[in-house]
């Protein structure tokens, strides 16, 4: 039985997405620069050494050129891994490389299978954060799968970046008891520190 709260969820959920790719090309190109500029910029990227973060799917900020700074800075550089799609769970598995990244679940690019290199949460000090939506408290609506929700509470030392377009930015999403908070929210328009 779906419950009220998860119908609140979609349809939140599905008004962000609509917000989200009736942003034009051009825009989302800008905006992708100037917020992972931000994330670039900020002191608790700068001193990470183990950081987790997302290849991006069409719709969402670009993040290809932090990926490529961190490696360059020599940062140990992971993304996900889904390891089990029906019950939510992903891991963190370290790259290399770029180029060494396949179309993986979801058509996500992702680490090739013979190539996986999980890191153990509690290494990990800096999280990238994708998000459907975020309010101005830190909470986080995702695309539903829970993977983050799951995800999120064993990596006890990570210091928590979320980056959205503005228009993803409320203030209030739908939230569960195990909704993780993010420490800051990145958008072209507003730098949230929390
Ligand atoms: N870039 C990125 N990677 C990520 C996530 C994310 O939100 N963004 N995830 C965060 O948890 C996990 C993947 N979670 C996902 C959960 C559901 C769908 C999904 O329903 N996709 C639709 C297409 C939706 C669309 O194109 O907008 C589908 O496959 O039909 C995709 C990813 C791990 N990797
Ligand atoms: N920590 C958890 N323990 C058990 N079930 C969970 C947990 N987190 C999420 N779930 C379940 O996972 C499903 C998806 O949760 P939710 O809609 O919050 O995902 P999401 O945060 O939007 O997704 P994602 O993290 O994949 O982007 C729900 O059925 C929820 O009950």
């Amino acid at each position: 039985m779906q419950t009220q709260l998860t119908k609140n969820k979609k349809t939140q959920r599905k008004f962000f997405l609509e917000q989200r790719r009736a942003l034009c090309t051009s825009d989302r190109e800008m905006y992708s620069k100037q917020i992972i500029q931000k994330v670039i910029n900020s002191a608790q990227y700068q001193k990470s050494t183990v950081c987790f973060l997302f290849a991006a799917m069409k719709d969402e900020v670009q993040t290809k050129e932090l990926i490529l700074d961190a490696l360059r800075a020599g940062k140990r550089v992971c993304l996900p891994y889904i390891t089990d799609k029906k019950n939510g769970l992903m891991e963190a598995t370290e790259i290399s490389s770029f180029d060494e990244l396949i179309v993986g679940a979801y058509g996500i690019l992702s680490v090739n299978e013979n190539n996986l290199r999980f890191v153990n949460p509690q290494d990990i000090d800096f999280i990238l954060v994708p998000g459907v939506g975020f309010d101005k408290r830190g909470y986080r609506l995702g695309m539903g799968g829970g993977f983050y929700d799951r995800y999120l509470p064993k990596a006890i030392n990570a210091y928590l970046t979320a980056v959205i377009y503005n228009c993803q930015l409320a203030d209030t999403v739908v939230i569960d008891e195990y909704d993780a908070k993010v420490d800051a929210i990145f958008t072209e328009k507003e730098s949230i520190i929390l």
